[in-house]
This record gives C-alpha cells, sequence and structure tokens, in this order.
C-alpha cells in the first residue's frame, strides 16, 4: 500500500498549523537577514533560539561571554540552543557538549552525543567526555600538576518528548526528564566556594557557582518538585515563560542560578 503526504488537501490541523506558522514572528525572524530583513536561508535552526536568547537577556549570567566556559544542552536537536550558546562564548573560550536522541547537523564549538539522555550509558558518557576535556584544558593551561575537575557553568534542558495529549502521560514524561537532568546537572555543575558571595554585575545579582536552565510542563507535581529538589540546591530558582514560548503551551523554564551543592552537606 502506498501512503502518500498531500500539503494541498490539508487537514484542519495542518491548515491551523500552517495559517500559525505563517503569522509566527518568530518563525519568520528565524528566516531574516538580521542586516536586511530579507527572507534568507534560516539564521537559527530552530524558533526556540529565541526563547533561550531571551532568557539569557534577563538573567545574563548563564551565558556571559567573559565568565561561562563550558556548557550542556541536552535535548539539543537540531541545534537552536546551541548556535545561541555557541555565538554567545565565542568570544570567550566556551565549550558546548550537547546531546539528543536525533541527529544534528554539526556546529563549531559542540560537540554533540547522539542518544537516549535517560539511559545510563549515554549519562555516563557525557560526564566522561566533559570531565576528560576539562581536565585536559586545565593540565595545558596549568603547565600540568595536580588539577581538579571544575564542573560545568551551565547544564540547559530543553528536552521534551512528543506531547501524546494525554496530560497525565505527559507531565509523567516531562517528571522524568527533569528528574534525569536534575540529578545529571547536580553531578557536573560548578560548586559555589565557601565564602563566594553573591555580587553584582551590570544591575543585576550574580549567585556564585553554575546554573540550570530547564523547561517543564505547569503541574502541581512539578511544583512539588522545583520546592524538594531545586530550591534547596541553588541560591535562587526563578519560574519564566518568555514571551517567545507560544502562550497556549504550558511549558515554562526553571532559571536556577547558584549551585550550592548538596543542602545537607551545607546544613
Ligand atoms: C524542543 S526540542 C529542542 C530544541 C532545541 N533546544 C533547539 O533549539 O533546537 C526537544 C528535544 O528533546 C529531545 N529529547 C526528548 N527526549 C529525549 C531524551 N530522552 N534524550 C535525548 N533527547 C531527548 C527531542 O529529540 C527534541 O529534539
Amino acid at each position: 500500500m502506498r501512503v502518500s503526504i498531500s500539503l494541498s488537501k490539508s487537514s484542519p490541523s495542518s491548515s491551523r498549523w500552517l495559517n500559525r506558522q505563517s503569522r509566527d514572528p518568530y518563525v519568520r525572524l528565524r528566516s531574516a537577514n538580521p542586516q536586511t530583513g530579507n527572507i534568507t536561508s534560516p539564521v537559527y535552526r530552530s524558533r526556540s533560539s529565541f526563547k533561550l536568547l531571551s532568557l539569557s537577556k534577563t538573567h545574563p549570567s548563564i551565558l556571559n561571554p567573559s565568565t561561562t566556559r563550558s556548557v550542556v544542552d541536552l535535548g539539543a536537536a537540531p541545534g537552536g540552543w546551541c548556535q545561541v550558546a555557541s555565538n554567545l562564548l565565542k568570544k570567550g573560550r566556551g565549550k558546548v557538549w550537547a546531546v539528543d536522541i536525533l541527529g544534528m547537523e554539526p556546529i563549531p564549538g559542540v560537540e554533540f552525543i547522539k542518544g537516549d539522555f535517560l539511559s545510563e550509558e549515554v549519562r555516563d558518557s557525557l560526564k566522561a567526555r566533559v570531565q576528560e576535556s576539562q581536565l585536559g584544558q586545565q593540565r595545558v593551561e596549568d603547565g600540568a600538576g595536580e588539577v581538579g575537575f571544575r564542573g560545568i557553568d551551565t547544564v540547559l534542558s530543553d528536552m521534551m518528548a512528543p506531547m501524546t495529549g494525554i496530560r497525565i502521560r505527559d507531565i509523567g514524561i516531562s517528571l522524568q526528564l527533569c528528574t534525569a537532568a536534575t540529578i545529571f546537572a547536580r553531578d557536573v555543575l560548578r560548586k559555589a566556594k565557601g565564602g563566594e558571595e553573591v555580587r553584582k554585575e551590570g544591575g543585576k545579582k550574580v549567585y556564585p557557582g553554575g546554573n540550570l536552565v530547564m523547561k517543564f510542563f505547569a503541574h502541581p507535581d512539578l511544583d512539588e518538585f522545583r520546592k524538594l529538589e531545586l530550591d534547596p540546591w541553588f541560591g535562587k530558582v526563578v519560574v519564566e515563560k518568555p514571551k517567545e514560548s507560544r502562550s497556549e503551551s504550558s511549558e515554562a523554564y526553571w532559571v536556577c542560578l547558584g549551585f550550592k551543592g548538596d543542602p545537607d552537606d551545607l546544613r
């Protein structure tokens, strides 16, 4: 049996989607030459890029060209967030490690692993690569000697599996992905050193320690997750719904600033 997909006889839902895409300013902006405004090949690979640009404008410490040197991007394909991160860090000496179940075209300065982040093997491989690369770099900079793992400056997670429309299931998947990303982030993020103070830069507070930016879907179970698993571990946790995120979507982002480490060790 041959199955054909036709855009000419579109179903009501695909017409709605096409209609929405044609009216979406961020879909158009994605393809506009920043100098001329003419539509060319896409500047960013995804509409999501504008969400990260917006989040980093509000919270500059998550991708700061002079202080951020290492970024991990979870659920990275097709690569919009990686583009934003590697562009912002270009002036410094930043490096990005990215993971996705789907493949991704290469981006300079980004090391990509194709795999399911829910698999322990994939998480271990990512962690090993990050640690090895960072230690290698420090050995060169410090002229060998005893060097430790400095820790990652920012972990980003825009991971989301395709929505099933069954709310309880979609929330369950979101919780599962957030749990995996949080456990990983706790393992690799740079920890604030004892005595390091919150400082101000450009009128904004900068919390010592690494940062985690993570997509979630609004639900009381996820509020509970934040209270138990994020708030005690970071200097500050805020919920952001960038204007580029569609209002009909219940997605939002936790911006977790200043990783403090295990609250039990701090008591
Ligand atoms: C919203 S898209 C990310 C878009 C990306 N931030 C960008 O700007 O191009 C969500 C991504 O999460 C990925 N994803 C979902 N579950 C995953 C998993 N278990 N492991 C790895 N990637 C996963 C999907 O394959 C998808 O590419």
